[in-house]
């Protein structure tokens, strides 16, 4: 019986747990019922949420509007913000998005892009509001042509600067719009609306040491970008416009044949920077071969000045010896470095002696060959980069905080040195800036870009006036002084 008791015991608890998970299953059932019904708003709900935040984010895709594209002005400088932001912002738009399109703005192009004196050029820039786009579109503006800039302001450094720059155009009546080069629909509508005579295609991303961090923002901006901007100015512009586009020193990579001549090796590039530029010299020379594109690619060396990029060694030592920081040096580097007015000069040069294209949009032929040319916009006279640094001391009236290491295996390259015959023979280049004149320029631009303490600089550039011998003052004192 004890037994009997027991084993009823075990039946009943087994009925009672087995009633309890019953109930619990009964329970679970209808809460699983009222879950999904909940669940099912909820999706449902969501998915309007969604729909209503990509009609609001991408009203081009509904519209069939264009849409601007903009980086994140506010984006802090560290790398993975950079990386992530950049990279975003070359194929995307970002929050900042507004409509191209309508009476006004068609007008406010078409202004913007006319020439105003006889026998003017009409030029879109791209990279308008970057360092070298900013410089040329003023100097073009300046001689009376037409110009109109686009930009993607995107975060490879402080965009503010950039803005700085779209400020300074704006106020000498260059528009330059929010674009990215990769947005095919809004080149073909600028095309539309103006015949540009001239593109001076400078949009890039930049930075040769940056490309191991950051590989395929290269490859979307300097291939990509340049394919989509050959693929129009050949297929969709009519008449087809000139080309002269920024390639870069860094393509003769390897090479040590010196100084570096547009005839030496240019097929072992040291960084990926510099393999993206050497496949768009390839890349020009297939759409000058097909579409009868006159195309142009400048090989600049080490381009510094005022409204310089934050990102380049000179503009970054400046700022760490003000801060009291400390600055790395490659132990040997030597770079031809090239003063921003000299590679203006040599832009325009280029723009002014560009034959035309012969193909048609319409027909998709040429009538004939057209030229395919590349330059060097070098300054011909190598500096070691600690001579560069203690110009900035001088200048900047503090010593550095110097630390020389070992050329790190970054893409970098030891030395550049440019001969600059072809473009002395075929558009009168002849750079005349010395590196002590064009650092000065800068500093005193830098001074007063950033508010710092004028008095201390004037101080530290008038002592080092006073200890130069008189012909180098002179030099020094002119803003084309002889390199
Ligand atoms: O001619 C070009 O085609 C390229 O020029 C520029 O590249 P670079 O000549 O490498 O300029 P930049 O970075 O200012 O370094 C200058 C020197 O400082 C040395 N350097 C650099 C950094 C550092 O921390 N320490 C250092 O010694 C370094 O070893 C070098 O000797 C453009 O950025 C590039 O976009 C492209 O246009």
């Amino acid at each position: 019986m004890p037994t009997d008791a027991a084993a009823k015991g075990v039946k009943l608890e087994r009925y009672a747990s087995g009633g309890a998970l019953l109930l619990r299953r009964v329970a679970s059932g209808k809460f699983v019922a009222a879950s999904s019904h909940l669940l099912f708003r909820a999706t449902v709900l969501a998915t309007l949420a969604l729909v209503f935040l990509f009609a609001f984010h991408y009203p081009s895709l509904l519209s069939r509007s264009f849409s601007l594209v903009s980086a994140d002005a506010s984006s802090s400088s560290a790398t993975s913000s950079r990386l992530h932001a950049s990279h975003r912002s070359l194929l995307m738009s970002s929050s900042a998005s507004a409509t191209y399109g309508g009476e006004k703005w068609d007008k406010e192009i078409r202004r913007s892009a006319k020439p105003r004196r006889d026998g003017g050029i009409s030029v879109l820039v791209t990279g308008a509001a970057g360092f070298v786009g900013a410089h040329c579109s003023l100097a073009l503006r300046a001689r009376g042509d037409g110009v109109l800039g686009l930009d993607n302001f995107n975060s490879y450094y402080d965009p503010a600067l950039k803005r700085a720059r779209q400020r300074l155009l704006s106020d000498r009546g260059v528009v330059v719009l929010d674009a990215d080069i990769n947005d095919a629909l809004l080149l073909e509508k600028l095309f539309d609306l103006v015949p540009f005579t001239h593109v001076l295609h400078l949009a890039a991303q930049a930075g040769v040491r940056y490309a191991m961090e950051a590989p395929h923002t290269y490859v979307a901006s300097n291939v990509a970008g340049l394919v989509t901007v050959f693929e129009t100015a050949a297929k969709h512009a009519d008449p087809q416009p000139a080309i002269v586009w920024a390639s870069s020193s860094s393509v003769y990579g390897l090479n040590k044949e010196t100084p570096f001549s547009e005839d030496h090796r240019t097929d072992r590039p040291a960084s990926l920077y510099a393999a993206t530029k050497k496949a768009g010299e390839a890349i020009a020379h297939s759409y000058n071969h097909i579409y009868g594109l006159s195309i142009t690619g400048l090989r600049f060396f080490t381009v510094y000045g005022p409204w310089g990029r934050p990102d380049m060694a000179y503009f970054s030592f400046a700022r760490s010896i003000v801060a009291g920081e400390p600055i790395t040096l490659y132990a040997d580097a030597r770079r031809d470095f090239t003063y921003i007015d000299d590679v203006v000069k040599g832009c325009v040069g280029a723009l002014d002696t560009a034959a035309r294209s012969t193909g048609s949009a319409r027909s998709g032929k040429k009538t004939g060959p057209a030229p395919l040319r590349v330059y060097n916009l070098g300054n011909t006279s190598p500096v070691p980069v600690t001579r560069m640094v203690a110009i900035l001391e001088k200048l900047l009236g503090k010593k550095a905080n110097k630390r020389v290491i070992a050329m790190p295996s970054n893409g970098d390259v030891p030395f550049t040195h440019a001969n600059v015959s072809h473009a002395a023979h075929d558009f009168g280049y002849r750079p005349t800036t010395s590196l002590d004149a064009g650092l000065r320029h800068f500093v005193d631009w830098f001074v007063e870009y950033y508010k710092l303490d004028t008095k201390i600089v004037k101080a530290a550039q008038a002592a080092a006036d006073k200890k130069k011998p008189a012909t180098k003052k002179k030099a020094a004192a002119g803003k084309s002084a002889s390199s």
